[in-house]
């Protein structure tokens, strides 16, 4: 039987990619877009039965937690691409699970493999550099910095900085009136990189005494993002409660 998913933000750069992803897979029944323009409930019937199983949020900061929180109210399992998270919203979606806890929450800030494997390959070298810094590049069109994939990766950094028993990444900075230095996320420099031409990139940097890792993930078009959208929506059901981070959908 299908799994009938629906495509919140279906107007998008990413929702309307989405939308064809899923009108290619045998599996999954796309059923209904939500755009601007529409009400949630438009993913329920006239007696308010759930018409989907599963909905994917590819919205924007400024909403995707709202509609998450209408999701979890109705049980319907959520798959969340949508950035700007942080702890404060992440714990509302906890604490309005605990009525529905049978429904699933997946919010991956990179539903792209290589970004993932890339995020896990960042925390496992993380403990071996004296100094790490993280570059996000994206497109013009993006409304927010740095990225979540970047915020993600710093604090994946900062986590495998202190298990390895490492203090701060050394700087000499005295002034930096403009902020050259960038966002300083746990202790991990992140700089963002807005330019035409651009989708999604990424650049890792690690430095010791005489050499320098640099782990690099691309995304030239948003079909790169299409296998992990796919999994979560399938995978979702089985994994009740938040889930952050496809990576925990994929054993790493
Ligand atoms: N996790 C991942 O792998 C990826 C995550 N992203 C993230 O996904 C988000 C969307 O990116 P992108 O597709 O480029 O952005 P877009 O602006 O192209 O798409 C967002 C869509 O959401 C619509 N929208 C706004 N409010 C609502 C609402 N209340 N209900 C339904 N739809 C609404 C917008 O409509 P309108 O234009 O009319 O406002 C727009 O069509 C961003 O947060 C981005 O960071 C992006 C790529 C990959
Ligand atoms: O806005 C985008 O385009 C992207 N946003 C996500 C993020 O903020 O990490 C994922 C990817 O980098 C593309």
């Amino acid at each position: 039987m299908s799994i009938r998913v629906g495509v919140i933000g279906s107007a998008g750069r990413m929702g309307s990619e989405v939308v064809r992803a899923l009108e290619g897979a045998r599996d999954l029944e796309f059923v209904r877009g939500i755009t601007a323009e529409d009400s949630l409930d438009q993913l329920l019937d006239e007696n308010g039965a759930r018409l989907v199983d599963v909905a994917v949020d590819f919205t924007l900061p400024s909403v995707t937690k709202a509609n998450v929180l209408w999701l979890v109210q109705h049980g319907i399992h959520a798959v969340v691409g949508a950035t700007g998270w942080d702890d404060d919203a992440l714990a509302e979606v906890r604490a309005a699970l605990k009525a529905s806890p049978e429904t699933g929450v997946l919010i991956a800030p990179n539903f792209a493999i290589g970004a993932v494997l890339a995020m896990s390959f960042a925390r496992t070298a993380a403990r071996f550099y004296e100094s790490a810094e993280v570059i996000e590049l994206h497109h013009p069109d993006k409304v927010d910095a740095p990225s979540g994939t970047a915020l993600h990766t710093a604090r994946a950094i900062a986590e495998g900085r202190t298990d390895g028993g490492l203090g701060p990444s050394p700087d000499a900075t005295e002034r930096d009136p403009h902020g050259a230095r960038g966002a300083d996320i746990n202790g991990v420099h992140v700089h963002a990189v807005r330019l035409r031409g651009l989708v999604a990139h990424e650049e890792i940097l690690f430095g010791n005494a005489g050499e320098q890792l640099t782990i690099r993930h691309d995304s030239f078009d948003r079909v790169s993002f299409m296998p992990g959208v796919l999994h979560g929506v399938r995978e979702v059901a089985s994994h009740p409660g938040l889930t952050v981070g496809l990576e925990n959908y994929l054993s790493l």
